[in-house]
């Protein structure tokens, strides 16, 4: 049909256009040139996920021929939905074709799911996540059974997480020799799981490593469907996928491109481990290229961010002339006071520096939410708006049903009339979401009928939230929710957000544009831990109580120092306590002094 050859085309275009700017840097070229197992070892800025972007398009353009696909695997939903943007503005659009998404769910939705009975998983039919309360009561059960005596079972929630990700071969000795007791609480609290019909989010990449393991079928039937792995932020993704790689990448003959960066791993506790990456790097069968121009900073915050990593990368700014600033603030008093001096002092100063930037382009990042509070309440008093990304957020930002209700707020504000988002994005989106209870073209076409009709009558960014949320939960979440269990935990957790919003609750009184984030709401200062800033850019940063209680010595402290140091692209501030800098505050104080000198 003449209209599919002109979208391909346009779709060719538009991945050859974003391949001329990749074409003035040696590396990025190389990449994008690359024809077998190829691994991106490179730094903050320097156009990782730029690269892979073109890269997918180009494989799935040029290499994988219908309807044969490609999976991409990256770190969250937030870096998933980042990636969609990014593929979307080069024309490729997830579907049958193209995963996109976390470990966790392309082990659920592509090998656990599909293959659960023929792998032999003894896992129950119909399976589902679990929900937080589902998962206490599991563990609370597995903690008497095992353990028992006084104590508490929610204290060994993290242990035992880390327990079983970090051993994910139960097949190996060391499953049960490293600690039998853990092995035993493990094994029951999976117990008292699938006897209520459901599996956890740690079970999931570990089910999957051992579906593959047992059946060496299932990785040819994957090989068949997706010919070319895709990893993004390789460093954070843990034991479980590595081995999934070595697998199905290395055994089955299934295509890697990866991407990630040693030293911005950040995620050591959650059982990721550097170490994996470097490892891939080595091996003779893998193009190892290296990029080394960071287009997002300027020079001296690039220089700056070396003296925090401790070592020197041989990083430079792409463009020499990117005028930048690092600041060392001395605050006094406790977080409240310190957090009042920047919102009243340290930011209005740094806004009147750049009179191109408002808040939008401002994040202040901390390492725990609780210090968030304090700089959340300076906010407030000030009236400035925000917008946090911690484990305090009004919902969580990596719920994909979260992302998709505020994708379509975003519609009904205004977003009907502009395309951003277009509604078949939101159809399509909201198909994938609940793909497990639309499974004929009739089902499909009912939803689109019923999303459009919820979605058009409420076309108006003044609709009080609470309202429309209720709207959307009755025409369109309460009917899929039954037949996806797989949203379980998702549901939970959007109930209890429309619970915070209703009347009564701590936010009612909210507006459908407010939760949208726009028109009024629409320049917020961004608040976010550093683990939650991991990806992001913003002009000016502000790395608030970066002391030696938040910030002590130690590697994994000092990755995170660097990762928040480095989202910033012209200014970054480190404030700490007067008396109190962190040690990885002293070292760039000395380096700025050193460069002063020079
Ligand atoms: N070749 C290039 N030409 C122009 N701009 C580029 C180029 N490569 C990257 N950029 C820009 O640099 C910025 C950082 O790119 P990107 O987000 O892909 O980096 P990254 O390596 O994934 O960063 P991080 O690891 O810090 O998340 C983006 O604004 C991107 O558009």
């Amino acid at each position: 049909m003449p209209s599919t050859t002109s979208s391909a085309v346009s779709e060719r275009a538009a991945y050859l256009r974003a391949a001329e700017q990749l074409k003035g840097n040696a590396g990025q070229w190389a990449a994008y040139e690359s024809k077998a197992h190829c691994v991106v070892l490179a730094g903050p800025g320097s156009g990782k996920t730029k690269t892979l972007a073109a890269k997918v398009a180009r494989m799935l353009a040029e290499d994988v021929h219908e309807p044969r696909g490609l999976a991409c695997i990256t770190y969250n939903n937030e870096c998933a939905r980042e990636l969609e943007d990014r593929l979307a503005a080069l024309g490729v659009e997830p579907g049958g074709r193209v995963f996109i998404g976390t470990v966790h769910s392309f082990s659920m939705t592509q090998i656990i799911l599909p293959y659960a009975k023929t792998a032999k998983l003894g896992l129950p039919d119909n399976v589902g996540v679990a929900t937080e309360t589902q998962r206490n009561r599991a563990l609370a059960a597995a903690y008497e059974s095992t353990i028992g005596g006084p104590g508490n079972p929610d204290e060994m929630s993290f242990p035992l997480s880390n327990y079983r990700r970090t051993h994910i071969d139960r097949t190996a000795a060391a499953w049960r020799d490293t600690s039998p007791r853990m092995a035993a609480l493990a094994e029951a609290y999976e117990a008292e799981l699938r006897a209520q019909g459901v599996i956890d989010f740690d079970d999931m990449p570990r089910l999957a490593f051992a579906a593959l393991k047992q059946n060496a079928w299932l990785g040819q039937a994957l090989l068949a469907k997706f010919p070319i792995l895709v990893v993004d932020e390789y460093q954070d993704l843990g034991t479980a996928l590595h081995r999934m790689v070595l697998g199905l990448c290395f055994k089955a003959g299934i295509r890697l491109f990866a991407v990630g960066d040693l030293d911005q791993s950040i995620y050591g506790f959650a059982g990721a481990k550097p170490g994996l990456l470097h490892k891939l790097s080595e091996r003779d069968d893998v193009e190892t290229i290296q990029l080394k121009l960071n287009y997002r900073s300027g020079t001296k915050i690039v220089a700056a961010a070396q003296a925090a990593l401790g070592e020197d990368r041989n990083y430079k700014a792409a463009d020499d002339d990117t005028v930048s600033d690092v600041f060392i603030e001395r605050l006094a008093g406790n977080y409240l006071a310190q957090a009042r001096a920047l919102i009243n002092t340290l930011l209005p100063k740094a806004l009147e520096r750049h009179e191109d930037l408002s808040y939008k382009n401002v994040a202040v990042l901390y390492q725990a939410a609780w210090v968030g509070d304090e700089v959340f309440a300076a906010a407030a008093a000030a009236g400035i708006p925000t917008v946090r990304s911690d484990k305090k957020s009004l919902y969580p930002k990596t719920s994909r049903l979260m992302q998709w209700l505020e994708q379509c707020s975003h519609w009904c504000c205004d977003g009907w009339k502009s395309g951003k988002p277009r509604f078949s994005r939101l159809a399509r989106d909201g198909q994938r979401l609940f793909a497990q209870a639309l499974w004929g073209e009739a089902q499909v076409l009912a939803f689109h009928r019923q999303l459009l009709a919820c979605l058009w009558e409420r076309r108006d960014g003044a609709v009080r939230l609470t309202d429309w949320l209720d709207a959307v939960e009755a025409a369109v979440v309460d009917p899929m929710a039954a037949a996806c269990p797989d949203l379980n935990d998702e549901i939970e957790a959007f109930t209890a957000f429309a619970a915070r919003v209703s009347d009564g609750g701590p936010h009612s009184g909210m507006s459908l544009s407010e939760f949208a984030g726009v028109g009024d709401f629409g320049d917020r200062l961004t608040l976010s831990s550093l683990h939650s800033s991991k990806g992001r850019e913003f002009d000016i940063v502000f790395l608030f109580g970066a002391d030696d209680q938040r910030l002590p010595a130690g590697a994994e402290n000092r990755r995170l120092f660097y990762v928040g140091f480095t989202r910033a692209k012209r200014e970054i501030h480190l404030t700490h306590k007067i008396g109190s800098p962190s040690p990885f505050v002293k070292e760039v104080e000395a380096h700025l002094a050193a460069a002063d000198d020079d």
